[in-house]
């Protein structure tokens, strides 16, 4: 099958974009492993399938699949590059779009100077809806499972506690010294399949640098170690915001760039956080995508 595509990237979080408003495709998971392929495919952190509206109440319809293959809830810089992607493509003259994705809507806007900013709902701390399973794990104070970190046993000598919510997808956060030397490699993959999570987790690595500056490194779950992950920095700044860490607007750098969060914990925990960042094209081609099943 020949498929036009566009090399996008947000924060060096990098995608293939694929227009289901124009091309059909129906790839399978190993064509889609095939496409992330850096060595044999284009390369890519993950797939973006923008395809028309569902329904009325939305511009568009964008689908995420990981580089393993498996299609995800969310992506926060495969948001903004979708909402470039749709108005570069001039599929739409909206500089303000509504798209579905599988885990809600979003509200995307696009920005004068061309960055994007992201209403990426709220954040969701029930420990079923994450999903994470915490029995045995001795109930926190309050009995409020969210405000706290929870030990979880991994990887490392000890067991590591982590923040756990979901922003549409599952996100893990660890506080660490400095990100430089974090285990992410080691720690990463291991929480990332660790039974707790039955659906596997995002993991991220946070180092706070002051109220409003923040470092992180983020372990993604079905793709491994990306330049920068918008639900990951969504999801440090919330879990960083409730611990008493950081204020309700921080600058995060990633190793790919930086993205601003904020969250206004103040009025209430179903705020919704915005993400504002970049979102590049890189180059557009044709592929011949093998028939693998
Ligand atoms: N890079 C993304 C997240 C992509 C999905 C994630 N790996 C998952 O499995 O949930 C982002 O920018 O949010």
């Amino acid at each position: 099958m020949r498929l036009s595509f566009t090399k996008m990237q947000g924060a060096g979080n990098d995608f293939v974009v694929l227009d289901e408003t124009r091309q059909r495709h129906g790839l399978t998971p190993a064509q889609y492993r095939w496409l992330a392929d850096r060595h044999f495919g284009i390369g890519a952190d993950q797939i973006l399938t923008v395809r028309p509206a569902p329904t009325p109440e939305v511009d568009f319809e964008y689908v995420i699949h990981n580089a393993d293959g498996g299609e995800v809830e969310n992506c926060g810089n495969g948001a903004r590059c979708f909402v470039r992607y749709v108005h570069d493509a001039g599929l739409t003259p909206k500089r303000t779009v509504r798209v579905q994705t599988r885990a809600g809507v979003l509200t995307l806007a696009l920005q004068d100077d061309g960055r994007v900013t992201v209403d990426m709902g709220a954040p969701v701390f029930e420990p079923a809806r994450v999903p994470f399973d915490p029995a045995g794990l001795q109930p926190m104070p309050e009995g409020a499972w969210e405000r706290w970190p929870l030990a979880v046993a991994a990887a490392g000598p000890a067991p590591v506690p982590v923040a756990v919510l979901s922003m549409g997808n599952p996100h893990a956060v660890l506080r660490v010294e400095d990100v430089d030397t974090a285990p992410v490699a080691q720690w990463g993959p291991a929480i990332e399949s660790h039974p707790r999570f039955p659906r596997r987790v995002n993991v991220g690595f946070l180092q706070v640098l002051g109220r409003d500056r923040a470092r992180l490194r983020v372990y993604e779950r079905g793709a491994g170690e990306t330049l920068a992950c918008g639900t990951g920095a969504c999801a440090a700044v919330v879990a960083g915001i409730r611990l008493g860490w950081l204020d309700e607007r921080v600058d995060v750098d990633l190793p790919g760039g930086r993205l601003t969060i904020e969250w206004p914990m103040r009025q209430g925990v179903q705020s919704p956080v915005r993400m504002t960042g970049p979102a590049e094209p890189v180059f557009t081609g044709v592929v011949e995508v093998p028939d693998l099943r």
